[in-house]
């Protein structure tokens, strides 16, 4: 069967999007969602989005990382939502419906600011911080974040969570309100060069345990900036946004 896509990409973390309105995605085959996201034998992405019709909402997402394990996805709820512009089903707000609930987004050119789930799931540990924002995030302050090894500790914490275990974010303190990241993610099994809940988890993680007294904050990212806000109200964080670019890359056709 010919598959048309859309490839789109929010501070380089990259998703191939499908039109799924017809149902006529394979979506219970894992190995061919792990076949278009090989960066070698398929189209290459993080990850992939479905679109889909919902009777109470302008759309359905539906993210499976490369491994074709299913999640939620920030950067991917942005990329939905600018690629839900393009198929002309929203102008600039919107709410839809995704593996953790709805979502409320706003999208100004090519900068989504998307409503992220009320965050009270959050663990503080001896020496890191664990937060559900949407999918499961263990936040660690790092030293020297540019020599450290994402790769090699990433993989050994995300496996130290019980099933499906964790994403694993590293975190330099920049100044009061702006924190860099590098993330290591599950069901991708590297690092990503951005995660949209990871930052969110990384700023209200931040703000939990003291380290800012700022409700806004910026995230440096391998593959650009993204910024959280929030509002806290006795331990639990809503209002929370995540914002940042999610722009459209190419078209096109492949044989699944
Ligand atoms: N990159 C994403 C997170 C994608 C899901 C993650 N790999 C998981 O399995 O939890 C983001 O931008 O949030």
């Amino acid at each position: 069967m010919k598959l048309t896509f859309f490839k789109y990409q929010g501070t380089g973390n990259d998703f191939v999007m499908v039109d799924n309105r017809t149902k006529t995605f394979p979506k219970q085959n894992t190995d061919k969602i792990s076949q278009i996201c090989d960066r070698h034998f398929g189209v290459g992405a993080d990850g992939i989005i479905l679109i889909e019709k919902d009777t109470n909402y302008d759309f359905k997402m539906i993210y499976f990382n490369a491994d074709g394990s299913e999640t939620f996805c920030g950067n991917g709820g942005r990329c939905a939502v600018a690629f839900a512009k393009q198929l002309q089903l929203i102008k600039n707000k919107t709410t839809f419906l995704a593996f953790d609930g709805e979502h409320y987004a706003e999208i100004n050119n090519d900068i989504v600011s998307l409503q992220m789930i009320d965050v009270e799931d959050i663990q503080i540990k001896e020496n890191a911080v664990f937060a559900y924002t949407g999918t499961q995030h263990h936040v660690e302050l790092v030293d020297n974040l540019d020599n450290y090894p994402v790769f090699e500790n990433g993989k050994k914490i995300r496996y130290s969570y019980e099933n499906p275990g964790s994403n694993v974010n590293f975190v330099q303190q920049i100044n009061n309100n702006t924190f860099r990241v590098r993330t290591y993610e599950k069901g991708v099994e590297n690092e990503t060069l951005a995660c949209g809940t990871g930052v969110t988890a990384v700023a209200i993680a931040m703000h939990k345990t003291n380290k800012t007294n700022s409700n806004t904050i910026s995230l440096p990212v391998e593959g650009g900036n993204l910024a959280v806000s929030f509002t806290e109200e006795n331990g639990c964080y809503k209002n929370v946004f995540l914002k940042g670019p999610a722009t459209f890359v190419f078209k096109g056709t492949i044989e699944v």
